[in-house]
């Protein structure tokens, strides 16, 4: 048993694990939390947005009205995944760093795409 409990925490299984078992290697600040696609997709509507960028959860709610591109792209991508579009629209640097303040967690490691051990990273998609 101790054998197994090792190899699990070893991270090797990571994809076998629950959201119960989660103890991955990201560190999450106290604010933030593991938020599962589940839990995501129950929050889509302009009254409480949120969207998932690079396996990190963010509750846009507010920031609808303030984004430059408009609240109803953000909207179509309301309680599900948005980093292909996000990195579409050619977003700057500015505007990665603008998703730190809506930032509520990350998905757990079974449900990542990116942010993984040999993930995949948006430059290896052909354009
Ligand atoms: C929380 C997530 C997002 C943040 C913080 C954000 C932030 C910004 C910012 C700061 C700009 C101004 C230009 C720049 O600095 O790049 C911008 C423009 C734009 N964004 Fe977003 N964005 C987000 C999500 C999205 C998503 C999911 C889409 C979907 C396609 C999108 C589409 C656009 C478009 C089309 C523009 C260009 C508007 C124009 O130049 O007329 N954004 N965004």
């Amino acid at each position: 048993m101790a054998e197994v409990s090792s190899v699990l925490n070893s991270g090797f299984f990571a994809s076998a694990l629950t959201v119960a078992d989660y103890d991955g290697p990201v560190k999450l600040s106290p604010e933030e939390r593991v938020v599962t696609l589940d839990e995501v997709s129950w929050h889509d509507s302009p009254g409480d947005c949120w969207i998932i960028i690079y396996d990190r959860i963010y509750d846009i709610t507010d920031f609808l009205d303030e984004h430059p591109g408009g609240s109803d792209i953000l909207l179509e991508y309301a309680g599900r995944d948005a980093s292909v579009a996000f990195r579409g629209s050619g977003h700057s640097a500015q505007a990665l760093r603008a998703l730190d303040r809506f930032t509520i967690g990350e998905l757990p490691m079974h449900e990542r795409i990116f942010r993984k051990p040999g993930g995949y990273h948006l430059s290896d998609i052909p354009e």
